[in-house]
C-alpha cells in the first residue's frame, strides 16, 4: 500500500497535479482549502463585516468558489455576508441551463441569488446580437457587457466586494496571451489579485473591487475537488465561444504542464516579477520624467457607469448595434 506522503497514515488515493505529491483525499480537500484560505488571508482580500458578491455561472469554478467561501467564511470567521449573483446573457441551452444550476446552489448554501441580465440591461440579449453580427466577435460584446452588469449587479445589492472564480491555469494563460501580443501594458496588470474596473490603464479606481481568491489554485485540482465532492455544477462549453488566441495559449499551457507541472505557477510568477520589476522602474525614472497625465475619470452620458470618454464602452457597442452596424466598433 502506497502511504499518504502528507498524514504517512491513510492510503495515498491521487497524485495531486500542482506538486506530484501521493496523498489521500482527506489530506488533498484539507491542503486544498488551506491554500485557498492562504491566498485569501496573505492578500488581505476581505475585512470583517464584508458583503461579498460571489460571480456565479453555474461552471465548476464558481461552484467550487461558493463552495469554499462559504466553507472558510464559516472555519476561519471571516465575518463576510455573501450573495450569489448571476449575469444572464441571454444563450438558450446555455446559460439558461446552467443558471438552473446557480439556483439549486443558492438552496445548497443558503446564499441569496441576484439574477441580471442583457436584456434587461441593455435590451439584447447574446442570442440576438449573435443573430445580427455572426459568431465571429460575438465575445467582445460579452466581455463588455459582463464586465459592467457584474458591476450593475454588485450595486444593487450594496456589496464591497466581488470575487470570481478564475483560476491559476486563467491566469497563466493571460499572462502568454499578453506575452505573445507584445501587450506590456496588460502584461504588467493582468497578474493582480485584486481589480477595480476602470474604462482605461491611467484611471483613478472607481468601481467595486473584484479578486481571484483561485489565483493559485490549478485548474484539475478544482475539477478533482468538485468531483470527489460531488458538487453540483454545468460542464458545457458556452456555445458562441470560440476565443481562438486564448484557445492556443490553453493548448500550449496544457502541453508544458505535462511535462513539468510547476510551469502554471511560474509563469505567474514570471507575470509577477515583470509588474514589480515595472514599478521598480517607473519610481526610478521618475525624476525629470514627462508623466502622462492621468486620465480624467467621470460618467457615461447616457448610463452613469465610468467612464474616461463621453460613453462608456458597452453604450458604444450598443450605439452601434442598434445602428446596425457593429463592424465599425469591432474594427
Ligand atoms: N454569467 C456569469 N455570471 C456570473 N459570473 C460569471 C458569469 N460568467 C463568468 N463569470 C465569472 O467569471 C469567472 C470566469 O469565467 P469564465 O467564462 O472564464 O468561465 P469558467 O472558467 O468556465 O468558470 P466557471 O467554471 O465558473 O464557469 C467565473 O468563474 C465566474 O466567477
Amino acid at each position: 500500500m502506497k502511504v499518504c506522503q502528507l498524514c504517512s497514515v491513510q492510503r495515498a488515493q491521487l497524485k495531486r497535479p500542482k506538486t506530484g505529491q501521493s496523498i489521500c483525499k482527506q489530506c488533498f480537500y484539507a491542503v486544498f482549502e488551506y491554500e485557498i484560505h492562504c491566498t485569501i488571508v496573505d492578500n488581505k482580500l476581505f475585512k470583517r463585516g464584508d458583503r461579498v458578491a460571489i460571480a456565479a455561472s453555474g461552471g465548476k469554478d464558481s461552484t467550487v468558489l461558493a463552495h469554499t467561501m462559504t466553507l472558510l467564511n464559516k472555519r476561519y470567521d471571516y465575518g463576510l455576508d455573501l450573495v450569489l449573483l448571476s449575469i444572464d446573457e441571454g444563450i438558450a441551452g446555455y446559460r439558461d441551463d446552467s443558471l438552473e444550476t446557480v439556483k439549486r446552489n443558492q438552496t445548497q448554501y443558503e446564499l441569496p441569488l441576484l439574477i441580471v441580465s442583457y436584456e434587461e440591461l441593455y435590451g439584447w440579449s447574446m442570442d440576438k446580437i449573435v443573430a445580427q453580427i455572426g459568431t465571429k466577435n460575438n465575445c467582445t460584446f460579452c466581455g463588455v457587457f459582463r464586465r459592467q452588469a457584474l458591476d450593475r449587479g454588485a450595486s444593487r445589492l450594496g456589496v464591497d466586494h466581488i470575487v470570481t472564480g478564475h483560476n491559476a491555469d486563467d491566469v497563466a494563460e493571460t499572462v502568454l496571451m499578453n506575452l505573445f501580443r507584445g501587450d506590456f501594458a496588460r502584461l504588467k496588470r493582468c497578474t493582480q489579485i485584486t481589480t477595480q474596473s476602470t474604462e482605461t490603464a491611467d484611471a483613478a479606481p472607481l468601481t467595486i473591487p473584484r479578486s481571484k481568491p483561485f489565483k493559485y489554485t490549478y485548474e484539475k485540482e478544482i475539477v478533482m475537488y468538485a468531483y470527489f465532492l460531488n458538487l453540483d455544477y454545468f460542464s458545457t462549453e458556452c456555445t458562441y465561444s470560440v476565443e481562438a488566441y486564448r484557445g492556443y495559449a490553453r493548448v500550449f499551457l496544457k502541453d508544458l504542464e505535462k511535462v513539468r507541472a510547476a510551469a502554471i505557477m511560474d509563469i505567474i510568477h514570471s507575470g509577477e516579477a515583470y509588474q514589480a520589476q515595472e514599478g521598480l522602474e517607473d519610481r526610478a525614472s521618475a525624476p525629470g520624467k514627462q508623466k502622462k497625465p492621468a486620465q480624467k475619470q467621470g460618467n457615461c452620458e447616457r448610463c452613469g457607469y465610468i467612464s474616461s470618454q463621453k460613453l462608456c464602452k458597452a453604450c458604444v457597442l450598443l450605439e452601434t448595434l442598434n445602428r446596425g452596424q457593429p463592424a465599425v466598433t469591432i474594427g
